[in-house]
């Protein structure tokens, strides 16, 4: 598989401020690529220079094949984006505001009710905007991104502060697009999602890459798999032991314990992306950037 995201040495300031420096990304065609990381580490700002919402300082960006800094609209034409900050047209329906981007796009009218009966937006149709709730703008969000059937699509935390059974749908999308073909690059806080959906995440912290991989390569790099044995003391009370599986035998330690019936569970704890993430990100409190 080829890349359709190229990313080299990438810098973007704002001032003398650097939001990103030096970033180097790959991102395969027909996969799901995940951006990582804490609050103000410079998600957003990539996405932005990507899809051509801010320029940048130095570097090179090819989306596409194509050279952002040279055919902008060529790579818009073949990419869709959600942005954290993507507004609807409140006071019109749900119908409405995706006709209006298929206008805009110049796709045939009939993708409009396709694109609102694929996202399940059906007996919403003729609904005003304002009355809907956030997971169901989200979904018009999404329908309004892929309305051209575009080559790779970019999600800015596309289910920030919607229940679980909206991110559920978002998924379900997520999953559907690649499927198609559809190359995702995304940004979450949400390590679990990430887990599941993503074949390659990236880490950001503080403007710069510090971690990259499939989820499974980085939790067997950065975290630690444990066996949790829970047990009853000698007083009979509850107590808890963990052993690293990485430090030598650990059912010889449980045997060791003498524990014979008062054991109550024995279990394997596998490392987490919570666990990756809390390795690689520095913890940055009260320092400011
Ligand atoms: N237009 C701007 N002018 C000045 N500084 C900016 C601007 N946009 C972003 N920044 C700064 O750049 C840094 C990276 O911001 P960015 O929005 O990319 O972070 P993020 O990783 O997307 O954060 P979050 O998870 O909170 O959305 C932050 O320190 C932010 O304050």
């Amino acid at each position: 598989m080829s890349n359709i995201i190229e990313i080299k040495n990438l810098t973007k300031s704002f001032e003398n401020f650097k939001a990103i420096e030096n970033v180097n990304l790959s991102v395969r065609s027909g996969s799901i690529f995940g951006l990582l990381g804490p609050n103000g580490a410079g998600k957003t700002t990539t996405i932005k220079t990507m899809t051509g919402r801010l320029t940048f300082s130095s570097g090179e960006i090819s989306i596409l094949g194509l050279d952002v800094r040279k055919d902008l609209k060529g790579i818009h034409q073949q990419i869709g984006v959600v942005s954290e900050s993507q507004n609807l047209y409140e006071n019109l329906t749900v119908w409405e505001n995706i006709d209006f981007f298929r206008e805009l796009y110049n796709v045939e009218k009939k993708n409009t009710d396709n694109i609102i009966e694929t996202l399940s937006l059906l007996d919403k149709r003729n609904e005003k905007v304002s009355n809907l709730s956030k997971g169901l703008k989200q979904r018009v969000l999404l329908a309004r991104s892929i309305l051209h059937s575009p080559k790779l699509l970019f999600l800015d935390e596309p289910t920030s502060g919607i229940d679980p059974s909206s991110s559920f749908e978002v998924h379900d999308f997520i999953l559907r697009m690649k499927e198609l073909g559809t190359t995702i690059f995304l940004t979450s806080h949400d390590m679990e999602e990430v887990d599941s959906l993503c074949d390659e995440v990236a880490f950001i912290d503080r403007g710069k890459i510090v971690a990259s991989g499939s989820p499974k390569y980085l939790k067997k790099k950065f975290g630690t798999n444990e066996v949790e044995v829970s047990y009853l003391d000698r007083e009979g009370k509850e107590a808890v032991q963990c052993f690293n599986m990485d430090d030598g035998d650990v059912f010889e330690k449980i045997s060791n314990m003498n524990l014979k019936d008062r054991i109550l569970s024995i279990h394997t704890k596998e490392a987490t992306m919570k666990d990756v993430f809390l390795s690689v990100i520095k913890n940055d409190k009260g320092v400011s950037r």
